[in-house]
């Protein structure tokens, strides 16, 4: 459904050059569901907007939906929605009536424009809001009827831009729901943007990381753990001292694990981390060295971010990119 080979996109600003997107392969088969997830300004839109033909790359090949963006842009656009950031509906028309105007913009009958808008408000859980002017629809209403828009024409593959920035989490799970719901009723291929940690992992089949413009990590959430990332296990003394004591010898008896000492912690990040726990206490136990608390996490992929690239995804996501300081 998109196949990419070294797609990329440089801005020239008149104050510098940024490369936004740098050679990126990317290879999306139909029905997947795929995230594309990085900290602000990593390239992310710019990738999507080049895969929806509204950006032109500098270099390397986009085929979507069977077409290459550059050449074939009107057919790459009859196939696919796109729901970007800014979307949305205008504000004084209702909602049923922009699904309308959307649906005859794409050469749709009148009647078939219904009956796809009726579809869509009853997939979408939008009866008795569609009939409201947009203006006066809340924040999630409002996401879900611009998705509702990029699906009018039926596309087989759906693009959405961060679909649940600005949600309260009640109406990012139940956006989340919808989108999942959508998927299993018309079959469509969805490719998403978003820094939202856990929107990836619960919703994505295949998580692809973007890091300053380019891939660096591509699998489903559960490989991406597994091969960059071990269990938590946080063991809690009375002083910062015996902390530092019990870690060189800790680090000793969990073979291969990574750790540190914060304050009157010990963190380490160790494989089967339950297994690994209790062996570890055990030997404390035997050697006198008792913690007074023990705690094994599950890695999240903020952990696979931070073990690829050295820094969190939730400050990195936080903190403006070097780029958007100098181009804003
Ligand atoms: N039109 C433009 N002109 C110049 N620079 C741009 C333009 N659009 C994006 N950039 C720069 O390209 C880089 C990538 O931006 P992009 O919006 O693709 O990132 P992103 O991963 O989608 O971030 P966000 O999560 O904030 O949307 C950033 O440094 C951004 O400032």
């Amino acid at each position: 459904m998109i196949h990419t080979s070294a797609l990329t996109k440089h801005f020239v600003t008149r104050r510098r050059a940024v490369e936004a997107v740098r050679g990126v392969d990317l290879h999306v088969e139909a029905g997947e569901m795929v995230a594309l997830l990085g900290p602000n300004g990593a390239g992310k839109s710019t990738t999507l907007r080049m895969l929806t033909t509204l950006l032109a790359p500098t270099s390397g090949s986009a085929v979507v939906a069977g077409f290459d963006v550059r050449t074939r842009p009107r057919e790459v656009r009859a196939r696919i929605g796109y729901v970007g950031q800014g979307n949305g509906a205008g504000r004084t028309q209702r909602g049923r009536d922009e699904l309308l105007s959307q649906g005859r913009a794409y050469g749709m009958s009148g009647a078939a424009a219904r009956a796809r808008a009726d579809e869509l408000v009853s997939s979408l859980d939008l009866e008795g809001v569609a009939d409201q002017v947009t203006s006066s629809l809340s924040g999630g209403q409002r996401r879900r009827l611009d998705i509702a828009m990029g699906l009018m024409h039926a596309p087989e593959l759906l693009f959405l831009d961060e679909p649940s920035t600005g949600l309260d989490p009640q109406n990012r799970a139940n956006l989340q729901e919808h989108i999942r719901r959508l998927r299993e009723e018309h079959g469509t291929t969805v490719v998403m943007t978003t820094h939202y940690l856990d929107e990836a992992d619960q919703m994505a089949e295949r998580v692809v990381v973007i890091d300053h413009g380019s891939v660096i990590a591509d699998a489903s959430p559960e490989q991406l753990k597994a091969e960059h990332a071990g269990d938590r296990i946080t063991l809690s003394f009375d002083r910062a001292e015996e902390a530092a004591a019990a870690l060189p010898r800790l680090l000793g008896l969990a073979a291969g694990a990574r750790g540190e000492r914060i304050g009157e912690c010990v963190v380490l990040e160790a494989d089967g981390g339950s297994r690994s726990a209790a062996k570890l206490l055990r030997v404390l136990d035997e050697e006198g060295v008792q913690p007074v608390g023990v705690e094994i996490a599950r890695p999240t992929l903020d952990d696979v971010f931070l073990n690829l690239t050295g820094r969190s995804l939730r400050d990195a996501a936080a903190a403006p990119t070097a780029e958007q300081e100098t181009v804003a």
